[in-house]
């Protein structure tokens, strides 16, 4: 494998020093680039672009044409696991992520298989490898997983919810079925990630978007128990270098020390954080990411760097800042604004790495 050109956000992960702060970020919810728009319309609807290996890297690779990024994120989704455990993953305009076939109670549960990643999800495999071929060591490639918990709410609600009412009435009436499958999908994240990371993943992250809607011993109980099994259980060194591992729960300011903990090595923020008040609280443990809000890509350059700025100034000096948006990217951000924002990121975090 040839040497990484631009190692700064694996660097930043590990704390060790950069020259300037790195930056990546997400497009989840967002078609904001019309190439991904173009792309899309090509490959027919949204799991037929994740399963083509081709065009999935070229989605990957369409930001760093436009941007000056510290790191590629594969082009997948969190869903991957649920649609290969037999769910039937679907997506319909303007409703996000919906499944077939949810599960409702304890047999549904018990009919899971266990997946062999190279196999059912021998298609995101290829798209690593794809990534990595054409990456050609430019930047790293960051792979990831959905939480346990964060897949569970998609697989008991059926799709996108608000308050979570099945899966809570699961967890609180039934709480030895919910064990059960949030066990089954903490095992088959274990294998996916180092699948992933086997097939040249340099990093990768653990989203857990809906942690935040549980209580502190609830998190704890059902979310946080299990990511740091997935912690536990990672491949944390691959072709000679180690693989850092990102947690992120959306809405966890409260318990960051505890997600410190977990022994992963750096912890996604939210822009509900605030970026000194993190550091002060667990940045002697891990490195931190985050943490702009992502509609503040809505705003005038001004305010957008004015915004940069404030975050780089809660950091501070020191080591181990990865700038990233607090979640995905909304779907009409102007592209030229998150230029804006990648381009004021570098600039402004000079001072900070002399
Ligand atoms: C909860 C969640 C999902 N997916 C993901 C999460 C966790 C992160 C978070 O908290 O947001 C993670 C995700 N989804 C996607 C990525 C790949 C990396 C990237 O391109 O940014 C990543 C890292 C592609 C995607 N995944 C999705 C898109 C937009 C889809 C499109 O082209 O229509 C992309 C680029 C679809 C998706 N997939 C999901 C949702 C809620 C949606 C939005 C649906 C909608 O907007 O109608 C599930």
């Amino acid at each position: 494998m040839q040497p990484l050109q631009n190692d700064r956000y694996l660097r930043a992960l590990l704390r060790q020093p950069v020259d300037i702060t790195p930056v990546w970020m997400m497009r989840q919810a967002g078609r904001y680039l019309p190439e991904y728009k173009a792309t899309r319309a090509e490959a027919g609807d949204f799991m037929s672009l994740c399963k083509n290996a081709e065009l999935a890297c070229e989605v990957t690779l369409q930001p760093l044409r436009r941007f000056d990024l510290d790191a590629a994120i594969l082009f997948s989704d969190i869903l991957t696991i649920p649609d290969a455990m037999g769910l039937g993953l679907y997506f319909e305009t303007g409703e996000g992520p919906k499944f077939e076939r949810p599960l409702t109670c304890m047999a549904d549960i018990k009919k899971l298989p266990v997946l062999d990643p190279e196999v059912e999800l021998g298609y995101v495999m290829n798209a690593v490898r794809t990534v990595r071929k054409n990456l050609n060591g430019t930047v790293p490639l960051i792979g990831f997983s959905g939480s346990p918990w964060t897949l569970a709410t998609y697989m008991i609600e059926g799709g996108s919810s608000k308050a979570f009412t099945k899966i809570k009435k699961m967890a609180f009436s039934e709480p030895q079925a919910l064990h059960l499958l949030l066990d089954k999908l903490a095992d088959s994240v274990i294998l996916y990630l180092n699948a992933q990371i086997a097939a040249g993943a340099q990093s990768v992250m653990v989203f857990d978007t809906w942690g935040g809607v549980l209580s502190g011993r609830d998190y704890q109980e059902f979310s946080l128990q299990y990511m740091h099994k997935i912690v536990d259980s990672l491949t944390r060194e691959n072709d000679g270098r180690k693989v850092p591992v990102t947690l992120f729960t959306k809405n966890a300011g409260l318990w960051l020390e505890s997600i410190a903990a977990t022994g992963c090595d750096a912890v996604g923020l939210d822009w509900t954080v605030d970026m000194a008040d993190a550091k002060a609280r667990i940045g002697d443990k891990v490195a931190l990411q985050g943490n702009m809000d992502p509609s503040m890509l809505y705003a005038p350059a001004a305010r957008i760097e004015q915004e940069v700025q404030l975050i780089l100034d809660g950091f501070g000096k020191g080591n181990g800042h990865v700038f990233n948006l607090g979640h995905g990217i909304h779907l009409d951000v102007p592209p030229d604004n998150a230029k804006v924002f990648i381009d004021a990121v570098h600039k402004l975090s000079k001072p900070f790495h002399q």
